[in-house]
């Protein structure tokens, strides 16, 4: 039986602060952290007056336009697991939303090929409501004092696709937090229990699969880690294990869903015990608004690495102590250590960056990490994940004091150099994926 009740959950969006590229090769490992800003889904039954046949689950995302989306669902023919299929009414010609289209699929089927396989079920009409925190986008610089930020999910009046992201990983956490909703929603807690291990490790081994298979390719999966577990050293999985998935709804797609993700040759590696930051310091992010771009960083990267095996293996090896250190530096609190440990990694990510001809750690960024390095308070930054222009990540105290400076700072930054570079109220967090009181989400649930 599905809840009666609303549910809630909500999972972090994710920063990466050393390891990306190594990341990529299962011998290396990546220090990330899970991130204050939460997308969070509230699910409800949809209640149909007597008489009235419906099978249909709606998702909203009530603070985009045009963001609602309405899906039928069957029984794929061939063991095809669930076949979704995005309703349109006359006249209306919403954008498709692949993260949310093929989380559904994946998750029903996996639903349909364990528990409701015992008991015959059906899936009852729900609706899944998404709520962002702010941070995940910029707000549009036309809107000006009130209007931005009033409140904790702020209405944009765009649709999704013209809000500008700020590269906190919102695909993820949207795929993990939806997972765990329809998991905890249409799932007896005797099935799915999203504060057990093994809760989580299914939720992990399907928000994985259906990312991927959303965005059509396979990275690390580091974000959906971090939107899973929180703060970890994470090193990825083999991407061999999602080889040979047939696409969701076509013959035989149900049972190979259900064995892989019970399937116990996921050799994903989460650590937790020793992953923090200091207490009195805060990682802290940056938007960094140049509009500069950034396409196809990762491959070339790659092809480097693949023409000079030699001088890479060494860099990469060398940069994987310097990433460790990091990490012990700041688990065991050593604050005087934390400037050099960071300078010393972005030394080899310059390094990277030449050799590649990759803007990994671009001049215009280490200008401005050097010179947030020197305001009172700021102990060093790098620029996260693939790199670029778009943001950078600090370490700093966590007070009042340093948090204006380091506003200054910024808002002057802005003014001289013409670009728009704003510290995001987000935060490093430590936890991952979480049951949320309902009571939260008073007044934001349409
Ligand atoms: N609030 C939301 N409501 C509905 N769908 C969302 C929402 N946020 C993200 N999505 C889905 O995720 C897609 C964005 O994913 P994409 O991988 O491009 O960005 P990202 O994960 O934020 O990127 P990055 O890894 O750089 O942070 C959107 O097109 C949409 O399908
Ligand atoms: C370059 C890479 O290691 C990190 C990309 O990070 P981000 O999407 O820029 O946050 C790619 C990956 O891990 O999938």
């Amino acid at each position: 039986m599905p809840s009666a009740v609303p549910t809630a959950v909500s999972a972090p969006g994710k920063v990466f602060l050393a390891g990306g590229y190594l990341v990529l090769d299962r011998e290396y490992t990546a220090l990330v952290f899970g991130l204050s800003a939460r997308i969070s889904i509230v699910a409800r039954e949809i209640k149909t007056s007597l008489g009235v046949q419906l099978s249909e689950i709606v998702v909203d995302s009530p603070q985009f336009v045009d963001a609602q989306w309405r899906y039928g669902y069957h029984l794929a023919p061939d063991d095809g697991g669930i076949k979704v299929t995005q309703l349109h009414s006359s006249g209306n010609n919403i954008d498709a939303n692949p993260f949310v289209e093929v989380t559904l699929s994946y998750a029903l089927s996996y639903i349909t090929g364990t528990a409701f396989r015992r008991s015959s079920h059906a899936f009852d009409p729900a609706q899944f409501t998404i709520l962002a925190d702010n941070d995940y986008y910029s707000q549009p610089h036309s809107m000006t004092g009130n209007e931005k930020n009033p409140t904790r999910f702020a209405k944009f009046p765009t649709t999704l696709r013209g809000a500008n992201k700020t590269g906190l990983g919102s695909s993820a956490a949207l795929v993990t937090s939806l997972t765990a909703s329809l998991l905890t929603h249409y799932l007896p807690s005797s099935d799915f229990d999203l504060t057990t291990a093994e809760g989580k490790r299914t939720l992990h081994n399907l928000a994985q699969a259906a990312h991927c298979a959303a965005q059509g390719k396979v990275g690390s999966g580091f974000d959906v880690a971090a939107a899973v577990y929180g703060s970890c050293r994470y090193r990825r999985f083999s991407p061999s294990i999602l080889k040979n998935m047939p696409e969701a709804g076509s013959p035989g797609f149900g049972p190979a869903l259900t064995k892989l993700i019970n399937d116990t040759t996921w050799d994903t590696e989460i650590i937790k015990e020793g992953v923090n930051v200091p207490p009195g310091t805060a990682l802290r992010m940056c938007d960094v608004d140049c509009g500069s771009q950034t396409v196809g960083m990762v491959k070339k990267v790659l092809q480097w690495r693949e023409s000079n095996p030699t001088e890479s293996k060494k860099l990469w090896d060398e940069l994987q102590l310097r990433n460790v250190k990091l990490g012990t530096v700041l688990s065991e609190g050593k604050l005087e250590e934390i400037r050099n440990a960071v300078a010393d990694i972005r030394e080899l990510i310059r390094s990277m960056s030449t050799q590649s001809d990759v803007p990994i750690e671009p001049e215009s960024q280490t200008t401005l990490l050097d010179a947030l390095t020197n305001v009172e308070g700021v102990y060093n930054g790098v620029v996260p994940g693939a790199g670029g222009y778009d943001a950078v990540v600090v370490l700093m105290k966590d007070d009042e004091a340093t948090e204006k400076r380091v506003k200054d700072f910024v808002a002057n930054w802005s003014k001289e150099k013409g670009g728009q570079v704003r510290l995001l109220d987000v935060k490093g967090e430590m936890e991952g994926v979480r049951k949320e009181n309902i009571k939260e989400y008073a007044g934001w649930i349409p």
